[in-house]
């Protein structure tokens, strides 16, 4: 398959799936230096999208873009069928309330406990008497698989791959319909990480989550990822299934999705052993 041949960008899909995230010829820059230019891109609801590209290119400016942390000098974001550039303070935030961020640095806060760092969100948003926002904290954390006792633990006396889960179960607070997810995986021994996608997917399965994730783990493109977004030459360079990626021949896509590590993540997860 050619890169012509991959499913070009739509608002709906042929399957009549909503687009929970709607980029339009999006252009990002600063100084003289553009990085993004007229980008477009969907995510539809309830799938995971991996977003891939070389480092340099853009996937977090991208990512911060859409959040409504990096200025753009045009085009369209609609976040949950609203428009972010159009929105009123009141919808805007209405639409925030309903995703959730997980950061790949700085995570949590370190000078709160796991509980209170989960119930940043509600205290933000919501007016909730303590002993709920308790009660909800517990819930999200055994939502994530951590025991109730991480509750009350800071962040230095998680491991990694807790701290990762704690990460989320904030991001999980307000029973988000879309999660980003900035390279979630990383810094992650490959059991933790195995055990992290599990985890995305059991979300995305029970509660009909849509998931963003920024992503250079090639386990997680092979393993959970529905569909995969390439970036480059400042656009969504191509997108479509891993198997559609497998057929790329533009160099850096083949050379990342067929490459020696790729091959052999290729050949555990056709034969079991992944
Ligand atoms: N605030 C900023 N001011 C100036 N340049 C910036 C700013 N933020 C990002 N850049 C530049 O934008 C480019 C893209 O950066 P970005 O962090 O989005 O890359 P990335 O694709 O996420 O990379 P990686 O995979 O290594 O995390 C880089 O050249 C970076 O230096």
């Amino acid at each position: 398959m050619i890169e012509a041949e991959i499913q070009p960008l739509k608002g709906t899909r042929a399957d009549g799936q909503e687009s929970v995230l709607s980029v339009r010829d999006v252009t990002v820059g600063f100084g003289d230096k553009l990085i993004l230019d007229k980008l477009s891109l969907d995510v539809y609801r309830g799938e995971i999208l991996g977003f891939v590209g070389a480092s340099g290119t853009g996937k977090s400016v991208l990512l911060r873009t859409v959040l409504g942390l990096t200025p753009k000098r045009s085009g369209t974001v609609s976040l949950l069928g609203t428009d972010l550039d159009a929105a009123t303070d009141d919808e805007k935030m209405q639409v925030d309330m309903r995703l959730g961020v997980l950061f790949q640095h700085g995570a949590l806060f370190s000078a709160l406990t796991v509980k209170e760092n989960i119930q940043v969100p509600m205290r933000e948003y919501l007016d909730l008497p303590r002993s709920l926002m308790d009660e909800l904290s517990l819930l999200k954390l055994e939502l994530v698989g951590l025991p109730r006792d991480a509750a009350g633990k800071f962040p230095s006396e998680l491991s990694g791959g807790m701290i990762k889960r704690a990460a989320l179960a904030r991001a999980l607070a307000l029973d988000p319909d879309i999660v980003f997810l900035d390279e979630p995986t990383s810094g992650l021994d490959p059991i933790g990480a195995a055990e992290f996608d599990e985890l995305v997917a059991k979300l995305r399965d029970t509660m009909g989550l849509t998931v963003y994730m920024v992503t250079h783990d090639l386990d997680s493109l092979f393993s959970v990822c529905d569909r995969i977004a390439v970036l480059g030459q400042k656009r969504v360079l191509m997108e479509g299934t891993i198997e559609d990626m497998m057929k790329v021949e533009e160099p850096w896509v083949k050379s990342y999705f067929r490459g020696k590590r790729a091959r052999q993540i290729d050949l555990s997860a056709r034969t079991g052993t992944l």
